[in-house]
């Protein structure tokens, strides 16, 4: 299948770069300084969650890596490329290349099919529609939900209806995934299926995955845990240093 990647031709690979990024929103009379300097490498098959309080700027920092937004100042290369260079049209394509999305409202169109909604990105990419339908089904399938291509989002569960978005942001075989509060609207149960999901994806697809999200126990089975403060990392730890302090902390506390 297409999607597969070789896992040791990315080891160690800068995927998401970012040197000192700033974001500032003009809102008339006062400056929202969303980002004030964020330095940040990525490499690829990581599993990168993004923790910290309401408004530190935790989408603002998803959007500006992945231009969906532009920075006020710094760079930012996805793959090696310096986003700013691209125009609108080549960053378009860019996005809808190297890119998938999925949100916490999952985004499907609500008139069309599970399907439907998989095979929207390929047909808008120019792929044809026989070609869109194959590789929307194997997408489908490897979510678990072939038996639901047919039916609308109404229809379905808060969990398949981001399993199909999942499929969505797969469909274009993207190397990156952003995922922006994935499980914000989802039971507990529900949530660690879909974090499953995409923690298999990024094991057997070689996928890297930003995710932003309150909820702790979702940030610690990422590979690295980055904590945000007023527009700013205030922690980046991988997974095994968190790991081994939260065995010191246990110990800790037997003692
Ligand atoms: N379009 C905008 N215009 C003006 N200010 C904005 C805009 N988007 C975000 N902000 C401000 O930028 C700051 C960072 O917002 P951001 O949404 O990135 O935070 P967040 O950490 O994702 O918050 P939350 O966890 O509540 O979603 C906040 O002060 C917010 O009010």
């Amino acid at each position: 299948m297409e999607l597969e990647r070789s896992s040791e031709t990315y080891q160690e690979e800068i995927v998401i770069e970012a040197l000192d990024v700033h974001k500032h929103y003009d809102t008339g009379k006062v400056t929202v300084k969303a980002l004030q300097g964020v330095t940040l490498r990525i490499h690829r098959k990581e599993v990168v969650a993004i923790m910290g309080p309401s408004g530190c700027g935790k989408t603002t920092l998803l959007n500006c890596l992945s231009g969906l937004d532009q920075v006020t100042s710094g760079t930012v290369k996805i793959e090696n490329q310096d986003i700013r260079r691209l125009s609108d049209r080549q960053l378009t394509l860019f996005r809808a290349r190297e890119m998938g999305f999925v949100f916490q409202t999952y985004n499907l169109l609500p008139v069309l099919t599970g399907l439907e909604n998989v095979e929207l990105p390929l047909l808008v990419g120019g792929v044809s529609s026989r070609e869109a339908r194959r590789r929307a089904l194997a997408g489908i399938e490897r979510v678990g939900l072939r038996d639901w291509a047919s039916h609308r989002p109404a229809e379905m569960s808060g969990g398949q209806r981001q399993r199909f978005a999942i499929a969505r942001a797969l469909a274009t075989t993207p190397s990156i995934v952003w995922a922006d509060e994935p499980t914000g609207a989802l039971d507990s149960t529900t949530s660690q299926e879909i974090i499953d999901l995409m923690l298999t994806l990024n094991r057997e697809l070689g996928l890297t995955f930003v995710w932003v999200t309150h909820a702790l126990d979702i940030a610690r089975q990422a590979s690295r845990m980055i904590t945000m403060a007023d527009g700013l990392i205030k922690e980046d730890v991988p997974l095994e240093v968190q790991t081994s302090i939260d065995t010191f902390e246990e110990k800790g506390a037997q003692r």
